[in-house]
């Protein structure tokens, strides 16, 4: 079982993102043979950086933001190996980031996290390369280690909003996996579990890569917090059925109003909570809030790979291969259908135009 849960009834240290002993490698749980498999995978090369990147082997906002912090480590090393001249390296570094960041477009962490590496790099131009690398190294495992304190503060604000026997309903994954230790929307779970305190979850099996089914309810159920998996199609009926008190979902990018990008599926979550009159919140760190974007419209949806619909997960095809499908990745949800935006600075309410604001003032 993959190390990045409870252990004795508290938080695991996470095994889903970390550096090789030697330092020049990232070494990832591949999350797309969860639940099944538990492998690692050693990233040692841009390539093999983008693929994992590309292909969910390693996903959640902040866990993509955290792998693509380390990957830049372990690539200023190799460029340093090549270029002593800082001018070249940095020529080289920015050409490595730019590739990575290419790999998706739409959680703002990677960028973010990209950006802060190349930041580091320029803010350091009067060192040695090799220094250069050390410095690299250490705001590689910051970035980490700020996720982690982010997590465990958006779990005690989510906490507060949620009571013991609560139903829970979440979308996608937004746990351990997908950040550095509890998660975002999980996370006020695991540290109600901690507590004592129990919920009823009911997870979205959020097609079409499942991360809900294949990833959220494997965390839960190995954490010992009871999940019920249903299909996205039924989260209608167990609002109705009064089963839930509080959606909890995570978020891949936040608009300065508060409209939220989010996996596909979630602004639907939010339209039914409203009409339920259940209360829907986002819950993520303020490194993925993107004050520049004005409103949930400039956000890039990615487009994935029409057979992540027809043929991943089923033996045969389940569509006529010459069926066209349309395969957005994530959707926006209208910051009017957001109870409020749980961040590790607090719970912000609407107006979102001046309370995300504040987050960012000293
Ligand atoms: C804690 S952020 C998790 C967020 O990221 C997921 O997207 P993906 O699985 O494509 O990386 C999903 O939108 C989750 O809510």
């Amino acid at each position: 079982m993959a190390e990045f849960l409870m252990e004795d009834g508290e938080m695991a240290q996470p095994e889903n993102v970390r550096l090789s002993e030697d330092g020049k490698a990232v070494v990832i749980l591949d999350q797309t043979q969860l639940p099944n498999v538990t492998e690692f995978l050693t990233l040692d090369t841009p390539k093999k950086m983008y693929d994992a990147i590309f292909e969910l082997q390693v996903r959640g906002a902040p866990a993509i933001g955290i792998c693509a912090g380390y990957c830049m480590y372990v690539l200023s090393g190799q460029i340093a190996e090549e270029t002593k001249d800082y001018e070249g390296f940095l020529a080289k570094f920015r050409e490595q980031k730019e590739y990575l960041n290419s790999s998706r477009p739409t959680a703002v962490n990677l960028s973010w996290a990209l950006n802060r590496m190349e930041n580091t790099v320029v803010a350091n131009k009067e060192r040695s390369v090799e220094e250069i690398v050390e410095i690299l190294g250490a705001e590689a495992k910051e970035i980490q280690a700020e996720d982690q304190r982010m997590c465990r503060a958006i779990s005690e604000y989510g906490l507060s909003l949620i009571k013991d026997g609560d139903g829970i309903l979440t979308h996608c994954n937004a746990g351990p996996l997908a950040t550095s230790s509890y998660g975002t929307a999980l996370g006020p779970l695991f540290l109600g579990k901690e507590r004592g305190m129990n919920f009823h979850v009911f997870s979205d099996e959020t097609r079409p890569l499942l991360q809900g089914a294949r990833l959220t309810s494997y965390e839960l159920q190995k954490a010992g917090i009871d999940v019920t998996l249903i299909c996205d199609n039924m989260a209608s009926i167990v609002m109705k059925n009064g089963w839930v008190q509080a959606c909890f979902v995570g978020c891949d990018r936040v608009a300065a109003n508060g409209d939220a990008a989010n996996k596909i599926g979630t602004s639907g979550v939010a339209i039914l909570a409203k009409y339920y009159g259940i209360p829907f919140y986002v819950l993520g760190p303020t490194s993925t809030i993107d004050m520049n974007c004005k409103t949930g419209a400039d956000i890039k949806i990615e487009l994935r790979n029409p057979d992540e619909i027809k043929k991943k997960f089923y033996e045969k095809p389940m569509a006529l291969e010459e069926v066209k499908c349309y395969n957005p990745a994530f959707d926006v949800t209208d910051h009017e259908l957001i109870a409020g935006i749980i961040t590790e600075k607090g719970i912000c309410r609407a107006p979102y135009t001046e309370s995300l604001v504040k987050l960012f003032e000293d």
